[in-house]
């Protein structure tokens, strides 16, 4: 992931939090600076408010990089309160650049954002205490415990009650499940222990706004699975999660809402039952009667047919399910199974842009 421009571009618009971020010294301080710091004591945005009004609305939003790489060109996202919001799109797609100038660690070089009905960068400091965000990997010291990792992360919020940080921090382990491991060694941790680490990190004071960039990235299927249940539980409590992924599948499975990009460009958003609507279903016959049933298909007007060795395939169109079997049997057809298959992501992402995806990663 480039980040050189970010990074030389992240002091002016934040306010003191981003430097006072990473405990001085720390191995990894860069990587650290990266996940925006618990920075205020609790939110004034109750659940209910927050799933009225979007969240982010981003309007003409566009990066030039130096050099003329447009990453992000002409965005027009909303992002709707208490949703989760899977921002999907290939490597590369202008995904991480998106994040970094919502969270004003890289300025637009054209139109604009707002995060919880602020503007931002200038709305900044009102609106990052309601913000959580762990963009790239989690950075915290390796012979530490969990506890005092957390710890030194509270430390560094000017915000943060020092008299409160042993609840905070136990809170924040427990809402990950990580209160059983809080005494272990950062070192120990495995992969999907440490992400949920982070986003402890991030949730150290209440947020309306949680915003995960990559957040499965590099984890095995164990840890994916824990750090998506995670991201549910932590919606179904009232915060709104934006989290960036190249992983239909993942999307599929965690979102309410998608935004697609592609080459810096939004191609579609809306609810996913809306998205994965756009497609008809098609439906599959099997039969050893495959030329007859294939007839039968055509003369229901279904288009699309394909032919295997045992089985037709149609896209169904507006028929009923019940018609095509009634029309099947009535035409003498042996039919053995008939299923209706539901389009998939990576299908409707094919449709949306003419291109395959990078379903792996
Ligand atoms: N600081 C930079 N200077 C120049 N080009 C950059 C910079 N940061 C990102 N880019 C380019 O902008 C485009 C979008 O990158 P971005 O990191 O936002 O994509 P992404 O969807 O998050 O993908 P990835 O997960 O691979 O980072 C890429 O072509 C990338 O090379």
């Amino acid at each position: 992931m480039t980040t050189g421009e970010g990074a030389r571009q992240a002091a002016p618009p934040r306010p003191a939090p981003s430097a006072a971020l990473t405990p001085p010294g720390h191995p990894a301080e860069e990587g650290a600076r990266r996940m925006v710091p618990a920075v205020a004591t609790s939110s004034s945005l109750s659940a209910a408010s927050v799933s009225i009004a979007p969240a982010i609305v981003t309007r003409g939003l566009t990066k030039r990089f130096r050099g003329g790489q447009v990453a992000v060109d002409d965005l027009n996202l909303v992002v709707p309160g208490g949703s989760v919001f899977g921002f999907l799109g290939p490597n590369g797609s202008g995904k991480t650049t998106t994040i970094r100038m919502l969270l004003g660690l890289v300025r637009p070089t054209g139109g604009g954002c707002e995060m919880l009905g602020r503007p931002v960068p200038d709305g900044l400091a009102a609106v990052l205490p309601k913000v959580g965000a762990v963009v790239e990997g989690p950075a915290f010291y390796p012979y530490l415990t969990g506890e005092a990792n957390l710890r030194r992360y509270d430390a560094a919020d000017p915000a943060a009650d020092p008299r409160t940080v042993r609840l905070r921090v136990a809170a924040a382990l427990d809402r990950v499940g990580l209160g059983a491991a809080a005494g272990k060694r950062y070192r120990a941790y495995s992969l999907g222990m440490r992400q949920r680490l982070a986003i402890a990190a991030a949730l150290l004071t209440p947020r309306d706004l949680l915003i995960l960039d990559e957040p499965t990235n590099g984890l095995d299927p164990q840890g994916t699975r824990e750090v998506r249940s995670l991201i549910k539980d932590i919606a179904a409590d009232g915060t709104t999660v934006f989290v960036s992924s190249h992983l239909l599948a993942e999307v599929e499975q965690m979102c309410t809402d998608l935004g697609v990009m592609r080459s810096g460009r939004l191609v579609a958003q809306g609810p996913l039952g809306e998205l994965l609507a756009r497609r008809a279903p098609r439906v599959r016959v099997e039969t050893a009667q495959v030329a007859q049933a294939a007839s039968v298909l055509h003369h229901l007007g279904l288009t699309g047919l394909r032919t295997g060795d045992a089985e037709v395939t149609a896209d169904l169109g507006t028929v009923l399910p019940e018609r095509v079997n009634a029309a099947l049997v009535g035409d003498g057809v042996a039919v053995r199974g008939l299923a209706v298959l539901r389009p998939s992501l990576e299908e409707v992402f094919v449709d949306l842009t003419g291109e395959g995806f990078d379903v792996d990663g």
